[in-house]
């Protein structure tokens, strides 16, 4: 007979508190509640428990700093509850896969079902699997409290545990590269490199050293060893991206790898193994390419052991409205501004289709928050139709003072949104290689604006 789970509360909000007293799914467990004059971190590491509720208050919260490098963060399942203003700490610790962030208003008969589903697996499992929660507000690095998002954690979290190579489908702009570095922070791979790289950017003639790596005097130019991405991924994840737009006589090879685990650097005299878990992604409709013979069938099927559809933004009932107020509280956050959608934006953004998914939403919100000063109207976010872009181009014009780099950012972003997300096509357009559009395209998810 396993123990009974055991839950350790920290919350300070009374109404939170006692919600979560009464509740049934609450109770079931062994309960700790911390004492409020001292660090609730000790208390937790004290008193092992499986899962913690833990409210974040202030954002000098000791306990919270301390958590970023505690064990403990590896061995709980991690409840947060917050009022939702930007917090870099918490944000930190979800990129480590802590578990779930709710934020106000909470709804407990959600954070009941979690932890039904906690205590179910606590009690029948010997083992502590995973870091991961359940579904809900954020989860890993997803933002998104629709029913279609709550589907799409609790399948992330299902696979996560398992060994299996996924193969993420979705429509441009929905987050697969997101989903795909989620499913890793939150599965045992997590402390190893998650790496990504994007099959449709590959030049036929370097793929094979890309991908397996080449030692030097292989060819002309292999002045040095170099490590394909197979290795660089070793002990962890490898997110092929776009990986249909692998050109056809290259994806045997992969195949290869996958059936075998070994593969070959281009000019060694040895194998080697791989231990990767592979995580594909395409926003093709794929009986199509497989039809087509542009992506081979018996790839799929080692691919695919785990598919994951991806819902699109319109699927997603109120996360439109929800992750453009998200985006824009962290620009402001960033900015140290209070910049505001009006209600007539957010009937705009709540109504529109958004082909581009969240790509296009993130884009939209950012260059809204370029042109507006303080209040973001309609006519700030892209609007339905090219014409209708166009002319309200023409009429806002470049306002004086506009940064350089803005401006750039402007253009390659709306550039590529015209292009359905296209990169040769945008690259093209622009005057300037892929390479450099990969390179801009990367600063900006760097710093936060993709
Ligand atoms: N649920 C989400 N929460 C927060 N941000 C998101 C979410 N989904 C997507 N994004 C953001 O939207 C942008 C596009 O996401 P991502 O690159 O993962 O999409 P994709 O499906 O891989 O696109 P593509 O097929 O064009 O490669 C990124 O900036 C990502 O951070």
């Amino acid at each position: 007979m396993m123990p009974t789970p055991k839950l350790f509360l920290h919350i300070q909000d009374p109404s939170l508190a006692s919600s979560l007293l009464s509740n049934k799914s609450v109770r079931q467990y062994e309960l700790n509640i911390s004492h409020q004059n001292e660090g609730w971190l000790e208390q937790l590491e004290a008193a092992q428990c499986d899962v913690a509720l833990i409210e974040v208050g202030s954002l000098q919260d000791s306990s919270l700093k301390a958590l970023v490098n505690s064990p403990i963060l590896y061995q709980t399942e991690f409840l947060f509850f917050s009022q939702g203003g930007p917090d870099p700490l918490l944000d930190n610790l979800m990129h480590k896969g802590a578990g779930f962030h709710y934020r106000a208003p909470f709804n407990v008969t959600l954070v009941a079902s979690s932890l039904e589903e906690f205590f179910c697996e606590k009690k029948h499992t010997k083992s502590l699997v995973s870091t991961q929660n359940s579904y809900l507000d954020q989860f890993g690095l997803l933002v998104g409290s629709s029913t279609a998002m709550h589907a799409l954690y609790r399948t992330i979290r299902k696979v996560a545990v398992t060994k299996a190579n996924a193969f993420i489908m979705g429509e441009s702009g929905t987050g697969k590269e997101l989903i795909a570095n989620t499913l890793h922070v939150v599965s045992q791979r997590a402390e190893g490199p998650f790496v990504a790289i994007n099959c449709g950017a590959l030049s036929p003639e370097l793929i094979d050293s890309e991908l397996f790596g080449h030692v030097k005097g292989a060819f002309t130019g292999a002045h040095k060893n170099h490590q394909g991405v197979f290795e660089q991924a070793e002990g962890g994840t490898l997110f092929l991206d776009e990986v249909t737009e692998m050109p056809y006589e290259h994806q045997v090879k992969l195949l290869r790898v996958l059936e075998s685990g070994e593969y070959k650097p281009v000019g060694a005299q040895y194998v080697k193994t791989a231990n990767v878990r592979i995580i594909a992604a395409t926003n093709r409709v794929l009986s199509d390419a497989i039809r087509d013979d542009v992506f081979r069938e018996d790839l799929y099927f080692r691919l695919a052991q785990f598919p994951i559809m991806v819902p699109t933004l319109r699927d997603r009932e109120g996360d439109a409205c929800g992750l453009a107020q998200h985006f824009l509280a962290y620009r402001n956050a960033q900015e140290d501004k209070h910049k505001q959608f009006s209600p007539q934006s957010l009937d705009r953004i709540s109504r529109y289709t958004w082909p581009g998914n969240v790509r296009e939403l993130k884009h939209a919100v950012e260059r809204a928050y370029i042109l507006a000063d303080e209040i973001i109207d309609p006519d700030h976010l892209i609007s339905h139709d090219l014409n209708d872009q166009v002319e309200i181009d023409e009429s806002a014009g470049i306002p004086v003072g506009m940064r350089l780099d803005d401006m750039e950012k402007i253009a390659i972003l709306k550039t590529l949104k015209n292009n359905d997300g296209n990169r040769t096509d945008t690259a093209n357009q622009l005057g300037i290689s892929i390479k450099t559009l990969y390179n801009k395209l990367d600063k900006y998810e760097n710093i936060g604006f993709l």
